[in-house]
């Protein structure tokens, strides 16, 4: 299980030379495939995982589980197929690591894993990259400082930091003051070694992994609506469980990423002529904010073949190359498409109109401050972009962003900030704009999508990687 701090990698991205067409599938989910892990790793008897992402972010994870006493191997089977097995900790506990756990630059896994470190009768340590190191963790540990955990952060808040667990947890009723599915999953998973009900109220809906996963392996985890009049879809939610709780093994089959999936898609609606299917993406209806958005800017884009696998809902994307027109986002569907801005961004700056991205505040608290990263990629490559408050504005050019004409997109150089999600981006604006693109790295693009460049080059990118 090998991860490394890579070296940077420039690339020069000119526009694809035909469009993009083709078959093919993302790999797994991030969110599912940290989580999967961690569960594997708390529970009692042995977890086979298929699908998992090998990406930088997820292997930290492992590493980290692997320290704290899980034993984990990655196999392929007789008809080829790669398959992790984890043999979980159980009710012998995690063990105390004799390192610092590095999770890269994966918040998380610095957040999922404070929450279960929390109540936990251990000591630990725990680091990340640059990057990591400058995002906030007080959102976790307030609550779980609340819970009876003790940490020792650097100021601000921020990693390196220490964990003082408790073996004598509080369970509590903690209110999310920000839409984060990891502070929500951090609670719940102190909460599983704590006597009593621990809930956690969210007046915005997040992605609900962890409280999937966990019923999976057999925690009973009640949701209601936050406000009981109010039909539950579309408003707050109640998320409870009683500890302690004890996990089963079970064998978890990881979807495909839609927020990878983003790029190849909007990339084939951008770059004339494609015509591309992404199969098997996973299409929980709290991760699906961008395909509505991109349907209501017209796009050509069917979702096929809607099936259940392995508990997850999956569909095959259908998408072909046309205009689209500009959008206004509203800030309630954030949650749904939060990794997803910096290239709907690169779509609205193809698109006709000014399109309006609302409420992206969480977005300056992401692998690099998102919303100043995307402003700078848009403007370095001649798209008139401004923010006003937490609103995004993009001043679309329409179908003339990709002719070789003066309103071309392009011709500028990008830093990408250790932000894997700005190098993806910059890479499909650099495809489908009229000028040629400089990134100074894409080396982070090994967290999420470590084949990325070479998925892209079998659907006809002609990406030269020096
Ligand atoms: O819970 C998760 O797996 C994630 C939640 C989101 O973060 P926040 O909880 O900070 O919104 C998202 O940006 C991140 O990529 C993955
Ligand atoms: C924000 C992201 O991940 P994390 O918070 O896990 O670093 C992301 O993948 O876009």
């Amino acid at each position: 299980m090998k991860t490394s701090s890579p070296a940077a990698r420039p690339l020069h991205v000119v526009a694809a030379p035909a469009g993009l067409k083709g078959r093919v599938r993302v790999p797994g989910d991030k969110s599912i495939s940290h989580r999967a892990l961690m569960f594997a790793a708390l529970a009692e008897g042995r977890t086979q995982i298929t699908g998992l992402l090998e990406g930088e972010d997820v292997l930290r994870t492992a590493q980290a589980m692997q320290a704290l006493g899980a034993e984990i191997s990655r196999n392929v089977d007789g008809a080829g197929k790669v398959v992790w097995s984890v043999t979980g900790c159980g009710p012998q506990g995690l063990q105390e690591p004799a390192r610092v756990l590095d999770m890269g630059n994966s918040g998380t896994g610095a957040r999922l894993l404070s929450g279960l470190l929390a109540t936990r009768p251990i000591n630990t340590l725990m680091t990340g990259d640059d990057s990591l190191c400058a995002r906030p963790m007080q959102r976790v540990t307030v609550p779980l400082s609340d819970m009876g955990a003790r940490f020792v952060t650097r100021s601000g808040g921020r990693l390196p930091m220490a964990v003082e667990g408790t073996g004598n947890g509080k369970a509590i009723t903690y209110r999310l003051p920000v839409a984060s599915a990891q502070v929500k999953s951090a609670v719940l998973l102190a909460g599983l070694n704590c006597a009593g009900e621990t809930v956690v109220e969210e007046p915005v809906p997040t992605r609900d992994h962890t409280e999937n996963m966990l019923r999976h392996f057999g925690v009973p985890v009640r949701v209601e609506p936050l406000e009981p009049s109010a039909p539950q879809a579309d408003t707050g939610k109640r998320i409870s469980l009683s500890g302690p709780a004890r996990l089963t093994a079970r064998d978890v089959t990881v979807p495909g990423d839609p927020s990878s999936a983003a790029f190849p898609l909007v990339a084939a609606l951008l770059v004339p002529g494609s015509d591309l299917v992404i199969e098997t993406v996973g299409l929980n209806p709290l991760r699906t904010g961008l395909l509505t958005t991109l349907a209501e800017m017209g796009a050509a884009l069917e979702i096929r073949n809607i099936r259940t696998e392995g508990g997850e809902q999956v569909g095959d994307l259908h998408v072909r190359a046309g205009p689209l027109k500009a959008v206004d986002v509203p800030a309630a569907r954030a949650p749904a498409m939060i990794d997803e801005y910096p290239v709907l961004a690169v779509a609205c700056a193809f698109a006709a109109g000014t399109s309006r991205l609302r409420g992206l505040g969480e977005l300056r608290v992401k692998e690099s401050d998102r919303l100043a990263s995307t402003v700078a990629l848009l403007q370095a490559n001649g798209v008139e972009v401004e923010t006003e408050g937490d609103d995004l504005v993009i001043h679309g050019v329409g179908a003339r962003g990709s002719a070789t004409t003066g309103a071309a997109i392009g011709g500028g150089q990008v830093r990408t900030r250790m932000d894997h999600r700005l190098a993806m981006s910059a890479i499909v604006l650099g495809l489908a704009g009229g000028k040629p693109v400089a990134i100074d790295d894409t080396s982070f693009i090994e967290t999420s999508f470590p084949a990325f460049i070479s998925l892209m080059n079998e659907l006809g990118a002609g990406l030269q990687v020096p």
